[in-house]
């Protein structure tokens, strides 16, 4: 079933976000226009209406995609090289502290969406495999008359070793996937594990199929967060959750000066050193700055329909993770 979409739109002004008129409901109106059959003076209107943001340039809401898939294509060779070194391996730590907080259990379905070169994924079958092997181990010590085809059996079953969790990832962008794909045959990931191309303001999944959806770094980048936030809600089972860790609002001044200070000389430097593409890491701070705050988020999380939502900043509020859950 196809989800029930809302038409607002979240425009930003600095750090302020507010609901502007929904361009989508425009058309409607072109009958109260006589004397402009063409509609001349409301496609103007309705350009306008579709107004958006890539960085800090103003662009439609149509070609706001596109550049984003660029900005994606380009990096992603050097993306994760890129990660390790402008955030010196601190993206790490990010991304674990997300599955710290997941603490997923055996025969859990995750959809990471934007998940590009599979950083959660990897770290998903990871936790599971580990919790799996534990409790394997527990069980083996505690029978005693077992031979050793048997042992060898628990220890072969690779479907097992995951205790039937699964992971789908979910990026728009073929050039990231593609390097995910590589890394998982380098890491020895095989089993429990999907790729698919999509949207996430348009999900090509049923309705409540997931127990959990995370999005790192990704949300930022989608042109109507709203539609991905209810695209979340609409495919995560009821008593699901939803994990976003994402670029916040840092909340000691001291901090923000050096934050601001490395980020808009040093990344963009970076960026063009170690990836030839200044203009996609001037993107990178960019959207950042335009990102809502934790309390803003949280609000347009509550409103996509998510229950107890909570958040946490972490290292100062440069990222947070939030969570909420589908009731
Ligand atoms: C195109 O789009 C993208 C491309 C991508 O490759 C990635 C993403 C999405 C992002 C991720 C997956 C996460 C990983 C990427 C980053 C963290 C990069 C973004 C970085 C920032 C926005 C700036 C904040 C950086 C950090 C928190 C990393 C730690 C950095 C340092 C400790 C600074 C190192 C210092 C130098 C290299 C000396 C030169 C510095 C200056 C001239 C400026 C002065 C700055 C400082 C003294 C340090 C500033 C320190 C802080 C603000 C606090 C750090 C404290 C903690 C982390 C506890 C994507 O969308
Ligand atoms: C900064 S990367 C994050 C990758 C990964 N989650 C991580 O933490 O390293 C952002 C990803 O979002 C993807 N993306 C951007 N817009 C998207 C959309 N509308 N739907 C799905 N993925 C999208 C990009 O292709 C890119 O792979």
């Amino acid at each position: 079933m196809a989800a029930a979409r809302s038409c607002a739109l979240w425009s930003c002004c600095g750090r302020g976000w507010s609901q502007v008129t929904p361009g989508r409901q425009l058309p409607g109106l072109r009958s109260s226009w006589p004397g402009d059959p063409l509609g001349v003076r409301l496609l103007s209107q309705e350009k306008k209406a579709t107004e958006t943001h890539f960085g800090f340039e103003s662009v439609s809401e149509e070609e706001k995609g596109g550049k984003v898939y660029q900005v994606f294509e380009s990096v992603a060779k050097k993306y994760d090289v890129m990660n390790d070194v402008m955030s010196l391996g601190i993206h790490r730590v990010w991304k674990d502290l997300l599955l710290s907080k997941m603490r997923p259990i055996p025969g859990t379905k995750l959809l990471d969406v934007a998940g590009g070169t599979g950083d959660i994924a990897f770290r998903f079958l990871n936790y599971v495999q580990a919790q799996q092997q534990r409790k394997k181990k527990r069980q083996l010590r505690a029978q005693q008359n077992l031979s050793w085809e048997e042992i060898a059996k628990k220890y072969q079953n690779e479907e097992d070793s995951l205790g039937g969790s699964h992971v789908m990832v979910c990026d728009i962008n073929k050039e990231m996937l593609k390097v995910g794909k590589k890394k998982a045959i380098a890491q020895g990931h095989k089993a429990g594990l999907a790729w698919v191309l999509g949207d996430a303001e348009e999900l090509p999944f049923d309705d409540d199929k997931f127990d959990i959806y995370t999005i790192a770094f990704g949300i930022r980048n989608v042109t109507h967060i709203d539609r991905a936030l209810q695209e979340a809600h609409r495919v995560l089972k009821p008593g699901g959750r939803f994990l976003c860790l994402e670029f916040s609002q840092v909340n000691n001044p001291f901090i923000s000066r050096l934050y601001d200070l490395y980020s808009f000389q040093v990344i963009p430097v970076l960026g063009e050193v170690i990836a030839g593409d200044w203009k996609s890491y001037q993107y990178l701070v960019e959207s950042i700055r335009r990102f809502p705050s934790q309390e803003e988020f949280k609000e347009m999380i509550e409103d996509a329909g998510f229950h107890k939502v909570t958040y946490e900043s972490l290292s100062s509020g440069i990222v947070a993770i939030h969570s909420g859950f589908k009731l």
